[in-house]
């Protein structure tokens, strides 16, 4: 059991979705042990600046930072190789932004990568937000046909450009993996285990149902970082994922 804990830790993202580095630092420290990657999100990143990536590196832990870059294929190239220097280990644009956008995105963070020395991060690409469902998809955002279609083809765009993976609801893990392969990296937010709320989350599985589709990784905000025992609700959630690994 306990090399699955190890495996199941390695694959457990918190988002740090903070407003200072001191909490984010406060956070990393006590939830270490259960998570091996911490996300630091726009909320986190806008207030501390991009020293809060570093320091929380310091801890000895991954850090995925989720800027979901989305512009003119120059601007986020040029956005994408400054992100690249600050050691990130998980940068992502969104696939809506196309081709085009996300190869100038991917070169950047290789080139610069390469100049540094470091390796380089893996490049993802975000494909449907979670928070969105099929009336929003239809209704508000004028989009024709099923999201999980819309998904598995921004899933394949994202291959092709030589990106590394895709974040979806883990509801589309299964019609990803089987288009894209299992070395393709499926990051997971809308994760709800079955004793937190749901809130603004619309396409949500539990830890041990993302795991048993097949995500690389399940992204975990609130339900750990907002309860009154962040230590502890990592932990049953972390034990949660061992169990079907
Ligand atoms: O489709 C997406 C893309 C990114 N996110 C981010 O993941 C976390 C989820 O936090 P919870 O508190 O567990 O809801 C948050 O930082 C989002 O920005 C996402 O939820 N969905």
């Amino acid at each position: 059991m306990e090399n699955k804990i190890q495996a199941a830790r390695e694959k457990l993202i918190v988002a740090l979705d903070v407003a200072s580095a001191a909490e984010a630092l406060v956070l990393t420290r006590q939830l270490a042990p259960y998570a091996g990657v911490f996300k630091v999100g726009m909320q986190l990143f806008y207030s501390a600046g991009p020293e809060v990536v570093r320091q929380i590196k310091e801890q000895g832990v991954k850090v995925f930072l989720d800027l979901k870059l989305h512009d003119i294929p120059n601007t986020v190239g040029q956005a994408a190789k400054v992100l690249a220097g600050l050691g990130a280990d998980i940068i992502n644009v969104h696939a809506a932004g196309g081709t085009a956008m996300m190869q100038a995105g991917a070169q950047a963070v290789k080139e610069r990568a390469a100049a540094l020395g470091i390796p380089a991060p893996l490049m993802i690409a975000v494909t449907v937000l979670t928070s969105v469902d099929q009336r929003i998809f239809h209704q508000e955002m004028g989009l024709a046909g099923e999201i999980e279609d819309r998904v598995k083809t921004w899933a394949i765009l994202t291959k092709e450009a030589g990106l590394d993976g895709v974040v979806a609801s883990p509801r589309e893990t299964s019609i990803i993996r089987q288009a894209c392969g299992k070395e393709f990296a499926i990051i997971t937010p809308g994760i709800r285990p079955a004793w937190s709320v749901s809130g603004d989350q619309k396409r949500i599985m539990t830890p041990a149902e993302a795991i048993g589709q097949g995500a690389s990784y399940l992204v975990v905000g609130r339900p750990i970082t907002g309860s009154d025992n962040p230590p502890a609700a990592a932990q049953k959630i972390l034990q949660e994922m061992a169990e079907v690994l």
